[in-house]
């Protein structure tokens, strides 16, 4: 359909008015159309009134025809969290829709504001052709121009969010691995690397949990006039003595048994037994090798003689309960003048 000079003294009279221009060289260049472009597609193509709200089409939807803005404008939204672009008088879309043929198209097109727009079907582009083939070869060049450009800013987009989520990744893993070493912390006596009481509980409370609960035994473990050593030496050398100590433990310690410094200069080894002899075999090895280390007769001391009370403990009571009936062996070793081990009986225990 002819439209004569209307159209196109309206785009004209429209783009005087918004922008007080003609949009800048590089705008028309990819996405309006020149005055004289104008012109030829306003003779070929038809003019259709557009109001706010109207939806011309949808994402997806297959389409042939392009559409040129004369008044008003049109809101492209490509979905997704891209931007939604807004077309301005001259400005043309749809395009691919009818060089291809039925191409779903890639954004929703609808109308923010009362308007006009320019319909081309296949039928008129081609008689465009007919007419200008070196004008349409010239609209053709920047309309692929412009789906190139489309495509690296959408590639542009897509690398730089794949950096922004590659760096929000790499500050959860840090996070997690942060989290990761706080928990260790909190579960670890910071002088001996051994578990600290809080450890110990953790770990008792994932046994429990995974029904492991049964053959086990426990040692108390005591410094002897451990004081005396600081008091003599300096509280560093009462340091080094503490890990020695530690050191026994954690050599002793089989997979699945646990070793803790309970604070000061009490220990406790959670070790896997069904038997008195095998928990008394372990607590004599701790005792012999502290006394080994302590015949070496080092100045300052690297070891001291230790006192040990052993128990088989059950899946009944908690770790308070298996304490106290090691406890009350320990108290016979310290009682009788420490260096030595004391079994205590869970049935003899005291009321
Ligand atoms: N060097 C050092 N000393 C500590 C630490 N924690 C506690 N102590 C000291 O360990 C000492 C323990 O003293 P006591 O409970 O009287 O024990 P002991 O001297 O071994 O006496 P017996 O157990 O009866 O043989 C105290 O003097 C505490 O100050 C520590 O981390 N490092």
């Amino acid at each position: 359909m002819k439209v004569e000079g209307a159209a196109a003294a309206a785009f004209k009279d429209t783009v005087a008015k918004e922008g007080g221009s003609m949009p800048a060289r590089e705008e028309l260049a990819m996405a309006a159309l020149t005055p004289e472009e104008f012109d030829l597609f306003a003779d070929v193509g038809r003019v259709r009134r557009v109001y706010a709200g109207d939806v011309l089409f949808r994402r997806g939807e297959l389409g042939t025809t392009m559409y040129v803005v004369v008044k008003g404008a049109i809101d492209l939204d490509f979905g997704d969290d891209l931007i939604v672009k807004r077309l301005g008088p001259a400005e043309f879309f749809g395009e691919l829709g009818l060089l291809i043929g039925d191409h779903a198209r890639s954004a929703e097109a609808s109308v923010p504001v009362d308007g006009e727009l320019l319909e081309l079907h296949h039928e008129e582009f081609q008689r465009l052709v007919e007419r200008e083939p070196g004008m349409v070869c010239y609209f053709l060049r920047r309309a692929i121009m412009r789906v190139v450009l489309n495509e690296q800013g959408l590639i542009r987009r897509l690398r730089r969010r794949n950096q922004d989520l590659e760096s929000a990744l790499d500050n959860l893993r840090a996070t997690a691995h942060q989290l990761q070493q706080t928990e260790v912390l909190i579960r670890t006596d910071e002088l001996t690397g051994l578990a600290n009481r809080r450890g110990m509980t953790r770990h008792l409370a994932d046994r429990r949990r995974n029904g492991a609960m049964s053959g086990l035994g426990l040692l108390l473990v005591d410094c002897d006039s451990f004081k005396q050593i600081n008091d003599d030496h300096g509280h560093l050398v009462g340091d080094r003595v503490l890990q020695s100590v530690a050191n026994i433990l954690r050599s002793v310690s089989g997979a699945g048994d646990v070793a803790c410094r309970l604070g000061g200069d009490e220990f406790a080894l959670l070790i896997k037994a069904t038997t008195r002899e095998e928990v008394m075999r372990i607590a004599e090895f701790v005792l012999t090798t502290a006394q080994g280390l302590q015949r070496m007769g080092h100045t300052p001391p690297l070891i001291c003689s230790l006192s040990i009370g052993a128990c088989l403990v059950g899946p009944e009571g908690d770790f308070n309960d298996w304490y106290a009936h090691a406890d009350a062996a320990l108290y016979r070793a310290k009682r009788d003048g420490g260096n030595r081990v004391e079994w205590q009986d869970s049935r003899s225990l005291p009321a």
